[in-house]
């Protein structure tokens, strides 16, 4: 019996509540993982490298992409696409890696629907207060007011779709947040191993 699972473990959450800091702290703790880059076209913050942070494209590239069903997903996330490529993801799963999507809820809505939603575990992380949100982005200060503005406006809706992850996640304390998302990475796998459930069973009856 095959024993080396693939999982995904989604995270969404308004922008700048910690998601890219949390991430950095998980990794420290777990193996075997594949972070999911994405493609923009957002242009590229100060110090941010393409082909690590992001693939950064043009419009039209992304939407040759969208043409060629490169993407297991895609959105207008801000005003701007982003996309998850689906070859990678499809590799890193055969390989029994953890894939980790930092995608927007309109992303982890489209993921649920194709056939790889029986490896996911999905998280919704959150500031403790909408203040607090607005004040991480403009400590941040890598985006303009009216960026910022929109960001701390969108959040309100993102907010809508909590009910719909598995888990719900405050990230007030960093510490205590990343040790409990390394938990639920681990949950992640075995939750994805349970898809063996028929196999396990047919050869219960054989
Ligand atoms: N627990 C925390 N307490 C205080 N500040 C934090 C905490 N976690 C992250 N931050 C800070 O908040 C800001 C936003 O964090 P980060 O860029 O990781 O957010 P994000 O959710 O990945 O944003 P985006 O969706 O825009 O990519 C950063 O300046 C980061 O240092
Ligand atoms: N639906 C998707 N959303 C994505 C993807 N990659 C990132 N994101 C989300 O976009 C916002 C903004 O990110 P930023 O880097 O511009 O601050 C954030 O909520 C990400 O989770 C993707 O491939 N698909």
């Amino acid at each position: 019996m095959q024993d080396n699972h693939g999982a995904i473990l989604l995270i969404s959450g308004p922008s700048g509540c910690g998601k890219s800091t949390l991430l950095k702290e998980v990794y420290k703790d777990i193996s075997e993982y594949y972070f999911s880059i994405s493609t923009t076209t957002r242009a590229p913050r100060e110090g941010e490298k393409n082909g690590v942070d992001y693939f950064f494209v043009s419009k039209e590239d992304f939407e040759k992409d969208i043409k060629d069903k490169n993407f297991l997903e895609y959105a207008n996330v801000h005003g701007n696409y982003y996309g998850t490529s689906l070859k990678p993801v499809k590799e890193a799963l055969k390989d029994g890696k953890l894939v980790i999507f930092d995608i927007d809820v309109q992303g982890h809505d489209l993921v649920k629907k194709t056939d790889l939603c029986s490896f996911l575990t999905s998280v919704f992380i959150t500031t403790p207060t909408l203040k607090e949100l607005e004040s991480r982005l403009n400590n941040r200060a890598t985006d303009s007011k009216d960026i910022i503005a929109k960001r701390v406006k969108n959040a309100k809706i993102e907010i809508n779709s909590i009910d719909k992850y598995d888990y719900f996640l405050i990230n007030d304390n960093l510490d205590d947040a990343s040790k409990k998302l390394v938990s639920i990475a681990n949950a992640a796998r075995i939750k994805a191993s349970l898809f063996n459930k028929k196999q396990i069973i047919s050869e219960w009856m054989n």
